[in-house]
């Protein structure tokens, strides 16, 4: 069996040898190129696909695959967004994802970014690096003071949930399925409730129909000015032109982004020295109340690792003829 994985990065490589040291019956190939139009012919000749980009896959791909022989498409994440079910579906693609590989690595940078967020710490390390170390401007809140609602109670928004809970905030929720499995740790409320009561609003809902633009102008008027939005989900999710026009008028009191509209052209790039290739990031960059990181929620030691071995066994089996558990459609 010949399996190709594609865009895999050095830290990666590793994990990968691991996996394949446990299986010398599968030949491994690595590449660092994405999936396609211009690239998909290369994939000839390999029996499974595990991909992980942030580009969606163009239309004319899925048809080639099918050409190619290739009956299976596995992205070792857990957001599939960049994915089209359908037309996986019509081209006989069995399509599965990565769905907890580590819950608690992107909820454990929500519970940071709170934190970070309700001390200032944006605005304090900024202040320490140009020699002011007044206090003024800096108080703080208290986590346990604090209402947390959690947009998106699924694997991540339940595992932030618990770990908010565990630090005495009382924890709100609006998702459009209830998971009443964490009612011991949450109450779920409706999406107006959860905005207009928390002092910290995170969102964890996976990218689709209902949820792109979630967060516009309307919803951010629910918030309190005092509140914090945190998106560690997917950019679209939240309006950046609304998130934008609130912080400028202080309708907010700040955001941390951990994902972005656009990110695939700044986020794990080396843009140092260079002008940014993107007018939001520049405009947010300009707040001191806003935390900006480069979509690393997933990045840990333990979640690099899963998401690896999780995706090959889930390749091998369905070429296998078995089933997963984490097929989508
Ligand atoms: N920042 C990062 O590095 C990472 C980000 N992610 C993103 O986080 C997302 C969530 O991951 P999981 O918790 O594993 O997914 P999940 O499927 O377990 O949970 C998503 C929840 O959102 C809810 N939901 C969907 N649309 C909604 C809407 N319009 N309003 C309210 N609730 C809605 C669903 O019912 C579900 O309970 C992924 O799809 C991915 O996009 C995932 C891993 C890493
Ligand atoms: O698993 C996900 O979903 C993630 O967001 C990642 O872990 C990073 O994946 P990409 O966004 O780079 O596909």
């Amino acid at each position: 069996m010949k399996i190709l994985l594609l865009s895999v990065r050095p830290d990666e490589r590793a994990a990968i040898e691991k996996w394949g040291n446990r299986h010398p019956d599968v030949a491994l190939t690595i590449a660092e190129w994405e999936l396609h139009s211009e690239t998909v012919d290369q994939v000839a000749g390999f029996d499974g696909l595990v991909i992980q980009q942030r580009t969606q896959i163009e239309s004319d791909v899925y048809p080639r695959l099918h050409e190619l022989g290739i009956k299976q498409l596995t992205t070792r994440t857990a957001g599939y967004d960049v994915i089209d079910l359908k037309a996986a579906a019509e081209n006989d693609l069995i399509v599965s994802n990565v769905p907890a590989y580590s819950p608690r690595s992107v909820a454990e940078l929500a519970l940071t970014h709170t934190l970070r967020l309700i001390r200032k710490q944006e605005l304090v390390d900024q202040r320490v690096r140009e020699q002011d170390f007044r206090w003024a401007g800096l108080q703080g809140s208290e986590i346990h003071s604090l209402t947390i609602g959690i947009i998106g109670a699924g694997r991540i928004g339940g595992t932030a949930a618990r770990l908010f809970h565990a630090l005495d905030a009382k924890v709100i929720a609006y998702d459009i399925k209830p998971n009443h499995e964490l009612d011991d740790v949450l109450t779920f409320l409706s999406f107006e409730e959860v905005l207009q009561q928390a002092d910290v609003i995170c969102l964890h809902v996976d990218l689709n129909d209902t949820s792109r633009g979630l967060i516009d102008e309307a919803a951010l008027a629910l918030m309190k000015p005092t509140a914090y939005l945190i998106n560690e989900c997917r950019g679209p999710v939240v309006d950046t032109s609304a998130l934008l026009a609130a912080l400028a008028e202080k309708r907010l009191a700040g955001a941390a982004l951990d994902t972005m509209v656009g990110e695939e052209t700044f986020f794990n790039f080396d843009l140092r020295g260079q002008e940014l290739p993107n007018q939001d990031l520049i405009q947010l960059r300009q707040y001191d109340n806003v935390i900006i990181t480069p979509h690393v929620g997933f990045y840990t030691n333990i979640a690099v690792q899963n998401m690896v071995d999780i995706s090959l066994d889930d390749t091998v089996a369905i070429l296998s003829g078995k089933s997963s558990e984490h097929t989508v459609s």
